[in-house]
């Protein structure tokens, strides 16, 4: 089981940040939130926070942390600890990733993500709706 600490970043357009795996990294070219591997004596929320520095070079600030999501793929298990982060500032670049897309809630199922992530896109927009 690896735990994994991911970002649901949005902007003051109601955009949400998704970034593209590339073809070398394992999923690859599937969607998913930035993050990463939490490291021994970390907080999740501070890896999300080393996360993504490390992979977009921006700043953001963690607003609020959904419910852990436990998925199986056919090799490894992973827990995924989501946050929705708030962007404060700073240029995208991607580090690690192919591609990134700001995009509405609306939109965030029409793309391909790694499956782990569908239940956390479901949480989310279900998040919106109160
Ligand atoms: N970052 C991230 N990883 C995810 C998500 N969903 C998901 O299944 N994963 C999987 O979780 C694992 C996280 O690994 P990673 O490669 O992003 O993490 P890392 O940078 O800390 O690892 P590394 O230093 O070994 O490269 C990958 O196998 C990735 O496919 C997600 O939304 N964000």
């Amino acid at each position: 089981m690896i735990f994994v600490s991911c970002a649901i970043i949005e902007n003051s357009n109601g955009q949400v940040l998704a970034t593209r795996r590339s073809e070398a990294m394992s999923l690859p070219m599937k969607w998913e939130f930035a993050g990463g591997k939490v490291e021994h004596g970390e907080t999740y929320d501070e890896t999300i926070l080393r996360k993504i520095k490390e992979e977009l070079g921006i700043e953001t600030k963690v607003s609020k942390q959904l419910k852990v999501v436990i998925s199986h793929y056919p090799n490894f298990s992973i827990t995924l600890i989501p946050f929705i982060c708030r962007y404060v500032n700073g240029e995208i670049l991607l580090h690690e990733h192919h591609e990134f897309t700001w995009l509405t809630a609306n939109k965030l199922l029409s793309l391909d993500w790694a499956a782990a992530d569908i239940p956390v896109v479901h949480q989310y927009l279900s998040s919106l709706q109160i």
